[in-house]
């Protein structure tokens, strides 16, 4: 097999000439639809403020916003909302305002804040006292544990589900800053007490979820099959949603003169190309660590881009991470992987935009691609946490799916997690999960134990298979979602998963950032892979018999 680390000096599995676009002999029908983005007025959120300010005059406790229904929220006209409604402000921007400054003129982007997060070592079951604020620069305990930002869930909990429901919707669609964000529209439950201005936003997040109708019924079987899209976003992968919260409080630690003179990732590819765009938008500057030939050219080109200073290494993502980790430790560079439970809030936003998309209905089955393993946990955080508040009333079943040439935790589950260890990884067509030693297996552990979750492995020919019918349903896939599709149909084939169960596959990754794989695929390039679905183009003579000649063939006619 053709190895699948790309160089951009010999441009492996680029073929020159194949610059055709592909085409079905099947016309298909768009199989998207978009669910459950309630929008609701723009005085929503302001009334709901003012309710709760009166019901706290009257009652004396900051408790229980009377939660009207959307429907009625949507209906409360501003001229009728309480008589301490301050004087009438201009909804236009006035000149030589931005966007901030509106939002602090309207005086509706900062809720009062009550709320409040910080670090705890993550040792589920072993109670320790250690706590840290978010404002200190550390990443794990004094016995060396993994941190996790702990919420203060009593005062969240001062506020019903409707509440936060409401709250939630009513940001969706808006351009309000900063709650235009998918992640901080869930501000109060990302990092409540940062302050709007330090933000660094792109409003990434919302998402699609979409119904996989095509593949749902011909491939597997199934009628409620789903698919969230964290790939469509601004640098095409879901590493967006941890990366404005980490690069916000960078943003705030230097604003509190913290000395940070910059951000460092290792990476394979999307954790790079987010923290570089983030601290560009932010003029921080960012230090990737790339291993050397194992990235897709678009990934490599994102940080080149953006500014960052890429050093391109000679060893492999785990090496690389071992790097960075010393490095962190001897300057002042904030470290931006997953190790920083600072990320792992933002992408938890991924599963509690699940929920709202299913208007608060859980799905029975969530597919994730695991790799350092900080997203199947996020996933896990993120259903939790709706559960304890009351929004959701069970977690779903999460399963995480590794490549087979990268599947340190596949083999501990199969060992029933009684014990782990790291491997080397081999070079794998889903490169960004290419990952032996991942940093976050405890959180990775814990969250499935937690949710009778199940690990599943997808070898090299079926990720890409897997990938290229789900291409052929309409969609444009990245290798990782192939290793979640194979992983949805070895667990239908097993009859795990049933035909009716409401089942979504996170999709990871925009498949743009992986054109040379799929070019390589459809070319039959790939050693060892029989590229079953390969759909490539028909060379054809310039003249209209032969055009005629192919038709008649490739579509059955006479
Ligand atoms: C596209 C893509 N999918 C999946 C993953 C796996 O996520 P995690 O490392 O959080 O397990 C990564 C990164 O590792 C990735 O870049
Ligand atoms: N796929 C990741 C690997 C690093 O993961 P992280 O979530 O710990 O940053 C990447 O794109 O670099």
């Amino acid at each position: 097999m053709a190895s699948p680390a790309l160089s951009i000096a010999s441009g492996v599995g680029v073929r020159p000439g194949f610059n055709v676009p592909s085409c079905s002999s099947a016309s298909l029908r768009s199989s998207s639809s978009s669910v459950g983005q309630a929008r609701l007025s723009r005085c929503v959120w302001e009334s709901s403020r003012r309710q709760q300010k009166r019901l706290r005059s009257s009652s004396g406790r900051r408790e229980l916003a009377p939660v009207l229904a959307s429907a009625e929220l949507n209906t409360v006209p501003l001229a009728e909302v309480a008589a301490d409604s301050p004087a009438p402000i201009s909804d236009k921007r006035l000149d030589n305002e931005d966007i901030k400054e509106e939002a602090r003129r309207h005086g509706r982007s900062e809720p009062e804040t009550t709320f409040s997060a910080k670090y705890v070592p993550f040792t589920p079951g072993t109670p320790s006292t250690e706590e840290y604020s978010l404002d200190e620069v550390i990443y794990r305990s004094k016995t060396g544990a993994l941190l996790d930002v702990q919420h203060d869930m009593d005062a969240l909990k001062k506020f019903d589900a409707n509440y936060w429901k409401n709250l939630f919707d009513s940001r969706v669609g808006k351009t309000t800053w900063p709650y235009g964000s998918g992640v901080w529209s869930k501000k109060e439950w990302v990092l409540p007490e940062i302050d709007n201005d330090d933000i660094v936003s792109v409003f990434e997040g919302n998402s699609n979820l979409f119904w996989a109708e095509r593949f749902g019924r011909e491939v597997v079987q199934m009628n409620d099959l789903w698919v969230k899209h964290c790939g469509i976003s601004h640098t095409g992968s879901f590493k967006d949603l941890g990366m404005t919260v980490l690069v916000s409080q960078v943003n705030r630690l230097r604003r509190l003169k913290k000395p940070v003179v910059g951000v460092g990732c290792a990476s394979t590819g999307d954790t790079s190309a987010a923290l570089s765009a983030y601290c560009a938008a932010a003029g921080i500057p960012a230090i990737v660590f790339l291993p050397a030939n194992k990235i897709s050219i678009a990934q490599l080109v994102q940080p080149i881009a953006n500014g960052a200073l890429v050093l391109s290494l000679d060893t492999d993502f785990d090496g690389c991470m071992r790097l960075i980790r010393e490095v962190t430790a001897e300057l002042p560079i904030y470290l931006a992987n997953s190790l920083n439970s600072l990320r792992l809030e933002g992408q938890k936003t991924a599963a509690i935009e699940i929920c709202q998309q299913f208007d608060w209905q859980v799905p029975d089955w969530v597919i994730v691609p695991g790799g350092n393993l900080g997203n199947i946990y996020a996933f896990y955080k993120g259903f939790n946490m709706c559960k304890e508040l009351g929004l959701i009333d069970r977690i779903p079943r999460l399963v995480c799916a590794q490549a087979a040439n990268a599947n340190p935790l596949y083999r501990a589950y199969k060992d029933g997690f009684e014990n782990f260890s790291p491997i080397t990884a081999s070079a794998t067509f889903a490169s960004a999960i290419q990952i032996g030693d991942p940093v976050s297996i405890d959180r990775a552990i814990y969250a499935l134990q937690r949710c009778d979750g199940i690990v599943e492995e997808a070898t090299e020919e079926e990720l890409m298979d897997a990938a290229a019918i789900a291409d052929q349903t309409g969609m444009f896939t990245c290798p990782h979602t192939g290793v979640a599709l194979t992983a949805l149909m070895k667990l239908r084939k097993r009859g795990v998963i049933g035909p009716t169960d409401r089942t979504v596959v996170v999709s990871t990754a925009h498949g743009l950032k992986f054109t040379q794989s799929k070019i390589a695929y459809h070319s039959k390039e790939l050693e060892g892979l029989a590229c079953t679905y390969a759909n490539p183009p028909v060379a054809v003579r310039d003249d209209f018999g032969s055009v005629m000649d192919v038709l008649r063939q490739k579509l059955s006619l006479r």
